[in-house]
């Protein structure tokens, strides 16, 4: 069997080696030429797989994409294939959770206001947008949700409209599915008009997917309104976002709020066991402990309850947004993909440990993500 895949998924060899040769490359590199003789095919969300590259793969028997989104996947031209695929929810879910949690806590500090005094409201309410939730909801932080197919299916929750929001909220966080037409498409979802009814100093979260925001109405809008602040994730156009809303983001990053090495891991493990699914082969998938490295942070001590400062040190010790933030502007022009290469040794909350005696503080930063131990008799 031979696998074509992209070069940045995490634990490919010890996933896939026994199942054929693998053949990895750049994702964006990934062309009809590339996939001739492939029988799998394991992407991420920069290789667009569409009916051209479909034609040039005749043994094509499988495609799995290891991400959340599918919106690179030409799903129609699959199914006429006849090619089953299969991408990863929920992978990398608790790192976009960490991520806007950590934005929001550095604006915050940035701002010189408290991030407990802020109504938020998470556009999108699934795997993303519901870490991100959980997290806020733990810091005892208001949220109104938005998510009209979940109100449509009754799910459980107070369901809100988005203009409610937009008038109610002094953040947005969007993470919703990139959807490109239809009833229910979410391009351009934050269009000029909708822009213009952000609450005067509103924060704008975007980690879903650029085109979700009308870029070019958002440096209008911006340019208007200096008290709105953005954090950018992700960009109409990458790898080469609007070097005029970089330069407005508050925060701005390369389309990384999912990254991290658990969730790499994980959006390979879903892969591997939907092709053992598919060719019928019962292999175990190996444990996600298995093929992580060992953490590399030292274990802390917390004595006291952490105010809104000490616990972005502390999220910033497992990960360190605001450098990352200075780097990812550096590196423009051409250094988007360099910055997401970088960030894939990210690790998640729960690689630090922390001894913690107070059990309300320890539950509050074990919803947090973090491995929270009962502090020992001599401490750490
Ligand atoms: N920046 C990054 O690194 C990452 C970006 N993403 C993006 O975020 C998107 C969301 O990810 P998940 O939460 O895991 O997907 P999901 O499929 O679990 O949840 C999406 C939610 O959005 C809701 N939704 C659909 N249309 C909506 C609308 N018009 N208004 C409000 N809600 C709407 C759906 O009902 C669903 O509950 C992905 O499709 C992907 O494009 C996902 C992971 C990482
Ligand atoms: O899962 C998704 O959807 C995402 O947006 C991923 O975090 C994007 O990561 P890559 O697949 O581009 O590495």
């Amino acid at each position: 069997m031979k696998i074509v895949a992209d070069e940045n998924m995490a634990a490919l060899e010890p996933l896939f080696a026994s199942l054929g040769s693998i053949t990895s490359l750049p994702g964006r590199d990934i062309g009809p030429e590339q996939v001739a003789d492939a029988d799998a095919l394991l992407v991420r969300s920069v290789t667009k797989v569409d009916e051209a590259l479909l034609r040039a793969a005749p043994k094509l028997r499988f495609v799995g994409t290891a991400t959340i989104g599918t919106d690179h996947l030409d799903t129609a031209a699959l199914a006429r294939r006849g090619i089953p695929w299969s991408n990863a929810p929920g992978c990398n879910a608790e790192a976009v959770g960490e991520y806007v949690l950590t934005a929001l806590l550095l604006l915050a500090q940035r701002q010189g206001v408290e991030l407990s005094q802020r109504r938020v409201g998470v556009v999108g309410l699934g795997n993303t947008g519901s870490a991100v939730a959980r997290r806020l909801q733990a810091l005892g932080i208001e949220v109104l949700c938005c998510d009209p197919p979940k109100a449509a299916q009754r799910a459980a929750g107070t369901w809100h409209e988005l203009d409610t929001l937009l008038a109610e909220c002094d953040v947005i966080t969007l993470h919703v599915p990139l959807i490109t037409e239809g009833q229910g498409a979410t391009v351009n979802l934050l269009d000029e008009a909708r822009l213009g009814m952000l609450k005067s100093g509103a924060w704008l979260v975007n980690a879903c997917r650029g085109e979700v925001i009308d870029n070019p109405a958002l440096v209008r809008v911006k340019r208007k309104r200096p008290d709105l602040k953005l954090v950018l994730d992700v960009w109409a156009n990458e790898p080469h976002p609007l070097a005029d809303l970089v330069a407005l983001a508050e925060i701005a990053t390369a389309h990384i709020a999912g990254y991290s090495r658990e969730g790499k891991i994980r959006g390979s493990q879903m892969l591997h066991r939907a092709l053992m699914q598919q060719k019928q082969q019962p292999q175990q998938t190996p444990a996600l402990a298995s093929l992580l490295p060992d953490s590399p942070l030292p274990a802390q001590q917390i004595e006291s309850k952490l105010d809104q400062t000490e616990l972005l040190s502390l999220m910033s010790g497992v990960y360190d947004l605001a450098a990352e933030d200075r780097l990812f502007r550096a590196a423009l022009p051409d250094g988007f993909d360099r910055r997401r290469k970088a960030n894939l040794a990210r690790r998640e909350f729960s690689a630090q440990t922390l001894y913690i005696a107070d059990p309300s503080q320890a539950k509050r930063l074990a919803q947090l993500g973090f491995t929270v131990k009962e502090k020992s008799e001599d401490g750490v």
